[in-house]
């Protein structure tokens, strides 16, 4: 059988670099090409990329995803910074190039991804919750895509249980002690010397809290759901947002 012709973008980066090992690792893959910030996206075309991983930056992200959909190269993105408008914008673009497939996933960890669906599901049960994420201090954006993302699947359980606004009886505080607000949950972001990636969902009600902890050690972490995605795009024309649709978690 063929191996899937990979391209890795951002290839020189903490993820990238990561993602180049767990690639070239892989029986059924072939690396074709490995992008830094300065090579032309035509590099992709010319080595016959079938895949491109997208571990960039969230202001280079688009523009890439750009020429592999013009392209029909299907993309990996585990990237950041994903707005409903920059979705919409994708959205157009998919549908410009019919049988091409993108996974957007916020998280590649395993454990992440069930994090954030056992977040789903306690949601309707407890008065209050807060997320928070720590993350090593070269991180460039807060809050981490993964906090984004739990606090929205949060949200939408509690609006679905007709869950009110959380009790919260602060008056006065200084300008960000109490997070940032995320579809109505609390969401603070630490960045620490020796952390990687890290999440603590905290729910409570009368007389008992309940935290769902992740920790992401190494970034090795995250290249079983990277290869995963490789693996499955091809085969999932459109968009696909999160790593939990390939699986099987229902
Ligand atoms: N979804 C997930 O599981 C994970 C996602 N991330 C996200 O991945 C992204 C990268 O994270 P890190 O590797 O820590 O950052 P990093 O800063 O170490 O690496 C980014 C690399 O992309 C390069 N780059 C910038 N523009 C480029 C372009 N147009 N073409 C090719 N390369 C380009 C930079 O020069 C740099 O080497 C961030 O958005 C981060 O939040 C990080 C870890 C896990
Ligand atoms: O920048 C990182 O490191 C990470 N970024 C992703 C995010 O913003 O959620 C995934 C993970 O938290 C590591």
């Amino acid at each position: 059988m063929s191996k899937l012709r990979v391209a890795v973008l951002g290839a020189k980066g903490r993820m990238g670099s990561e993602a180049v090992r767990a690639v070239e690792g892989a029986d059924d893959m072939e690396l074709v090409a490995a992008l830094g910030s300065e090579d032309p996206r035509n590099t992709l075309t010319d080595a016959g990329a079938q895949v491109a991983v997208d571990l960039t930056r969230p202001d280079a992200v688009m523009g890439n995803l750009e020429f592999c959909l013009a392209n029909g190269i299907h993309a990996v993105v585990g990237t950041t910074g994903w707005t409903e408008e920059r979705l919409e914008t994708l959205r157009g673009l998919l549908a410009a190039s019919p049988g091409t497939g993108v996974l957007i996933a916020p998280n590649f960890g395993i454990g992440a991804v069930l994090t954030m669906r056992f977040a789903q599901q306690a949601a309707r049960f407890f008065e209050s919750v807060e997320v928070v994420e720590l993350h090593h201090p070269n991180k460039a954006d807060a809050p981490s895509g993964t906090a984004a993302r739990t606090a929205q699947l949060i949200g939408e359980a509690r609006r679905a249980a007709d869950l009110p606004a959380q009790p919260d009886a602060t008056t006065t505080a200084l300008d960000g002690a109490r997070g940032a607000d995320v579809d109505g949950v609390p969401v603070h972001a630490v960045r620490l010397r020796g952390l990687v990636a890290h999440q603590e969902v905290l729910f409570g009600d009368e007389g008992e809290t309940l935290t769902i902890r992740h920790d992401s050690l190494h970034r090795s972490s995250f290249m079983p759901g990277v290869l995963l995605g490789v693996r499955r795009v091809p085969e999932t024309p459109g968009l696909t947002f999160g790593l939990e649709n390939f699986l099987d978690l229902d």
